[in-house]
């Protein structure tokens, strides 16, 4: 048995004839392991990702899947009052049948999913009245007891706050480390790729389009390139572990700063 989950090879996507989004993109994911599609607005991460899922068929190249694959949008949205108990049955609906009623296994792997996460009292709640990071994890837990071995995140932490980021991110790694599951997930964030992926696939074009160890490939020439602005890659200590992450460099700008005691220009000299 492979430990694959998805494998692409010399994917290319043109939603008009010859109008080509990206072409000749490769990449792995293993269970247990983590890739991160990394690249700026409008490169076609979500082009990709929706390809990866099986939503549409790629003008070229070749996208086999080897497991259960879940999917996971940006900021989930409901426009029913479902309770957070049914959000996380309706990952059962595969193993149930959708005429058929969920029952007390079902019923109690849900339970046991929200749990996992820390949301067993929020069951009965209202799943739209909970924060987005809340609702993130209620996804999450749908799509463990749906019994997912890969899971594909569209920008799983792009709308949060930083202590829902810092959240999502860890049970991103968790669930790869400790349930031994595939993920795939979009960011525009080189911080979050490099602190919890496996593997990056930057989408760059006219680049080597395959991926890499993140801490190989997330060099600052490589992001300058990708992004057109320059970063700083920055290693330090805390709590004892070593840690590196990307400092965006944010130009001074030249405009007079009353703040620094400089005299203002209608401010004539003695
Ligand atoms: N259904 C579609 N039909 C035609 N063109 C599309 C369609 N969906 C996306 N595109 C185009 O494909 C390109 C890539 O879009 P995509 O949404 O995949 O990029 P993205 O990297 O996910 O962007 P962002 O980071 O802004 O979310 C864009 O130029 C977009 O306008």
């Amino acid at each position: 048995m492979t430990d694959e989950l998805i494998r692409f090879s010399n994917v290319g996507h043109a939603y008009t004839p010859a109008r080509w989004v990206f072409r000749g993109y490769s990449g792995t994911v293993a269970r247990g392991r983590v890739l991160a599609i990394l690249g700026p607005n409008g490169c076609g991460k979500t082009t990709l990702l929706r390809l990866l899922l099986g939503l549409g068929r790629a003008t070229e190249g070749t996208i086999e899947r080897f497991g259960r694959v879940a999917f996971v949008p940006q900021l989930f949205q409901v426009g029913f009052d479902y309770s957070v108990l049914d959000m996380v049955l309706m990952g059962r609906a595969g193993r149930i049948g959708l005429l058929a009623q969920p029952g007390r296994a079902d019923e109690a792997a849900a339970r046991d999913a929200l749990a996992r996460f820390g949301l067993e009292d929020l069951a009965r709640r209202p799943f739209h009245e909970l924060s987005g990071g809340q609702r993130q994890l209620v996804i999450l837990a749908r799509a463990l007891v749906a019994g997912a071995d890969l899971l594909i995140l569209d920008e799983p932490a792009s709308a949060l706050d930083l202590g829902n980021q810092v959240l999502i991110l860890d049970w991103i790694r968790r669930l790869a480390r400790q349930e031994g599951l595939g993920v795939v997930f979009t960011t525009h964030h080189p911080h979050h790729a490099l602190a919890v992926a496996d593997r990056v696939l930057p989408m760059q074009d006219g680049a080597d389009n395959h991926d890499a160890p993140a801490s190989e490939i997330l060099t600052e020439a490589r992001l300058r390139a990708l992004y057109g602005v320059p970063l700083k890659r920055v290693a330090f200590e805390h709590e004892g572990q070593r840690h590196e992450t990307f400092a965006l460099v944010i130009p001074h700008s030249n405009a007079p700063d009353d703040t620094t005691g400089a005299p203002s220009p209608d401010v004539s000299p003695p």
